[in-house]
């Protein structure tokens, strides 16, 4: 590489001061001096690897094979960066950027964006394989990132390579609780399109990865959750420090050990007594309350914390024996239990015949990445955890439609990860319907479900229902108080439909206790741990009502951490499938089908009520046929029908006249009839069994297969007609009653001469 154009090294910084402003970038985005300086060092750095700025990026990346190599290697990384990376891309989708995962060493595993920019990208290989270290590329977020050990913005022609100038990068390493550097994420886009929040997301996201990695490596052990603020405990910004049996540090999060002022090394010096003066036992013994609220402890330099325990069910175990040697009820609560009788009475050594608060707990077993609550523990029925449960709810919503399958797979990527789902879609679109499908599948499954209309309660009883409140809280109050939904939820999932209907004034209530984790009911001074999987819903779209600042934005980012959006009924193309499973479910075995005539009309019309309007025709529908075989025009209700023939008639005039209307008849509705579909509806007009082949019209053979598949309406058309024919042994007359059609349209449709 030709090296002769560059000034010396040393000369970045001197130009600095001669030219005023050195760095334009810098200065029209406000970026601190510390920031120059950080990418004037990274500048020398290429200089004196001899890298050249005016050369073409180098396209060499890794081939298939070694890059699955490395994908192997890193597959814990990425198991835990892909929800992630999903719910930043959801975040940042539409600022045309990226988001990149690499490796250690730079290379790019896994990249999320659109196709545009990821076409774009890819020129400068920006793509998986490429290895994007400051050796190979220069001067670039994920490069100088990971010399830097600390979060980078390279924007524009702060990139080193002059290729790669279009672009704005922010980049963060994600660390493990020993603080290695595991890999780096990055949001890229073009430099146009800067955001100076999308530092914030990306680092946030890389301290959620952290804190995924560490709960997951030490899910057996006990784990402290801190802050010197109360409120951030539960929050990105929360430290964790992992405690191993008999007390010592083992493992602590970035947020921790930027609080306690230790590295990564120092911290493993210590253990619970050195550093905050308590033990195990006293952790144990207060935290296995349910109302436990966080104990301020203070470090052995004086820094004062307020800090909450969590462990889970093999640590309850242990330390159950471990309390019960202290207090000399081993051999009497061992005995009793190998015994299977009544044993001591001690509290701490539970009867056989008495829940015991250290039964195995019905939260996530020990396989789940997810952080489970001492609390919750306790208020366990002792059930198993839902493993066993049919995890089938996500998989029943899935009939065929590409957008409602591709939301599913990203749900059940972010599932027991303890990311907030946020529900958006038209109303009747099944919001509901899915939060109960997402809780069925999780592991909180024999948890309860708890769902509150934010909609349908009165602004002023929304905070008491919620939040629950004590005895004469308020006039009108229930005597003895009520418990609020939050809490009723507990271990399981809480559902907020209609989020967009909260009142402003409640929103800084709701999000205070989503992030302290605690409910204080009403009129009461107590609070009440809560664990609860939240999934929201709504009709509305937030983001303007943020703007419009009915909605608090710092809520919408709580609730939101992965957005999903229902399509709504026009747009599926699954109506055939959603048709049979209503049917089905209504019906049963004897399910009726739909006449030919019905399913076209059920095609053009656009379901402004969504599913629910669909569910609601069918129902009436199936009393109307009464055990009938098949649902024609007389089962329906007449002003549907006038509306659906309407807009049947628009479609067919429109496919008659313009190349868009014929276009408009091969949307996904129209697409949503297999072959074998209507070949059944059609069909089922008839008894199959009184079909014979013989008298059939030239063109329409017996069991005629009819296309694989129809690209238009015309086709589909054409496939009933035939088949209703078929079905009519070949008799015009009764085929174009069954259809509502005319013979002439027949002979027409089937190109025939019309007999004489
Ligand atoms: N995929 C589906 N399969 C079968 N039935 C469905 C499906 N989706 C929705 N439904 C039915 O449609 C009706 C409406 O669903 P749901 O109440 O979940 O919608 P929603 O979007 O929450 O409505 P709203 O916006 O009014 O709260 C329910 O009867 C539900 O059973």
């Amino acid at each position: 590489m030709s090296t002769s154009y560059l000034p010396p090294i040393g000369s970045a910084r001197a130009r600095l001061q001669a030219e005023e402003p050195r760095r334009p970038v810098a200065s029209a985005l406000q970026l601190p001096e510390e920031h120059v300086e950080r990418i004037d060092q990274s500048h020398e750095r290429c200089q004196a690897l001899g890298l050249s700025r005016i050369e073409r990026p180098d396209f060499s990346p890794l081939g298939r094979t070694d890059l699955s190599v490395v994908r192997e290697r890193n597959q814990r990384l990425y198991a835990h960066a892909s929800p992630v990376m999903e719910m930043l891309h959801d975040q940042i989708v539409e600022s045309k950027s990226m988001v990149v995962l690499t490796d250690a060493t730079g290379v790019i595993l896994h990249s999320i964006g659109v196709d545009d920019f990821l076409s774009r990208a890819s020129k400068v290989a920006l793509a998986p394989g490429a290895n994007w270290s400051e050796q190979y590329k220069g001067t670039n977020a994920v490069g100088t990132a990971l010399i830097e050990e600390r979060p980078v913005l390279v924007h524009a022609d702060e990139h080193y390579l002059h290729a790669n100038h279009f672009l704005t990068c922010s980049a963060a390493p994600i660390l493990d609780p020993r603080g290695n550097i595991l890999g780096v994420l990055d949001v890229s886009g073009d430099h146009r399109g800067y955001h100076q929040h999308t530092m914030g997301l990306v680092k946030m996201s890389a301290r959620m990865i952290e804190n995924h990695w560490l709960t997951d490596d030490y899910r057996n052990v006990m784990r402290l959750h801190f802050h010197s603020r109360v409120e951030f405990i539960g929050t990105l910004m929360e430290g964790i420090v992992a405690v191993s049996q008999d007390g010592k540090l083992v493992g602590a999060n970035r947020g921790a050990l930027e609080q306690l002022g230790l590295s990564g090394a120092a911290l493993r010096m210590h253990s619970l007594s050195t550093l905050f003066g308590t033990t195990v036992a006293a952790l144990v013994d207060r935290f296995r309350s349910p109302l436990a609220t966080p104990l301020p402890l203070e470090t052995n330099n004086g820094r004062q914390f307020h800090v909450y325990a969590r462990f889970n069910w093999p640590v309850w175990q242990s330390f159950d024996t471990m309390l019960r040697e202290q207090t000399g009820d081993l051999a009497t609560g061992g005995a009793a239990t190998a015994a299977g009788e009544a044993g001591s009475a001690s509290a701490s050594a539970p009867t056989a015949s008495t829940p015991s608060p250290f039964a195995p707990s019905p939260f996530p077993p020990s396989g789940s990445a997810g952080p489970v609550s001492g609390a919750g523990s306790v208020a366990a029925s002792g059930a198993s955890p839902a493993g066993g449960a049919a995890r089938d709810g996500l998989a029943r919503l899935a009939t065929g439609d590409a957008a409602v399958g591709s939301l599913l797979d990203k749900i059940r990527r972010v599932l027991n990860r303890d990311i907030p789902i946020l529900v958006l879609g038209e109303t009747g679109t099944g919001k509901e319907l899915l939060a109960r499908a997402i809780h069925q599948d999780s592991d909180r499954a024999k948890q309860p479900f708890v769902a509150v209309n934010c909609a349908s309660i009165p602004d002023t009883l929304i905070e008491a229902e919620l939040f629950g409140y004590e005895e004469g809280a308020f006039t009108g109050a229930r005597r003895k108080g009520a418990v609020g939904k939050i809490v009723q939820a507990n271990g399981g999932t809480l559902f907020l439909d209609e989020i967009g209907d909260m009142p402003i004034a409640l929103q800084a209530h709701l999000l205070r206790v989503l992030q302290e984790r605690q409910v204080t009911p009403l009129g009461s001074a107590k609070s009440v741990a809560v664990d609860v999987m939240l999934v929201c819903a709504t009709h509305r779209n937030l983001r303007e009502m943020i703007e419009q600042k009915t909605f608090r934005e710092d809520l919408y980012y709580r609730l939101n951490g992965l957005a999903v959006r229902l399509p709504p009924l026009r747009e599926r193309s699954d109506l055939l499938p959603l048709v049979e499973r209503i049917l089905e479910r209504e019906c049963g075995r004897t399910a009726p089908t739909l006449s030919a005539e019905v399913m076209r009309l059920f095609q053009a019309y656009a379901w402004p009520g969504n599913v629910r309007q669909l569910f609601n025709v069918l129902r009436t529908a199936c009393v109307m046929a009464a055990g009938e075989r098949v649902i024609t025009r007389d089962h329906l209700s007449d002003d549907f029908i006038e509306d659906a023939r309407r807009a049947l008639d628009e479609r067919q005039a429109r496919a008659a006249v313009t190349p868009e209307g014929r276009a408009e008849l091969t949307m996904p509705a129209a697409a949503a009839l297999s072959s074998a579909a209507v070949a059944a509806t059609a069909v089922a007009d008839l008894p199959v069994s009184t079909l014979g082949s013989a008298s059939l019209p030239p063109g329409v053979a017996r069991g005629m297969p009819v296309e694989a598949t129809p690209r238009s309406l015309e086709d589909i058309e054409l496939m009933s007609i035939r088949t209703a024919v078929e079905a009519a042994g070949g008799n015009i007359s009764v085929a174009a009653k069954q259809l509502g059609i005319s013979r002439n349209t027949i002979y027409r449709k089937l190109r025939w001469n019309k007999p004489a």
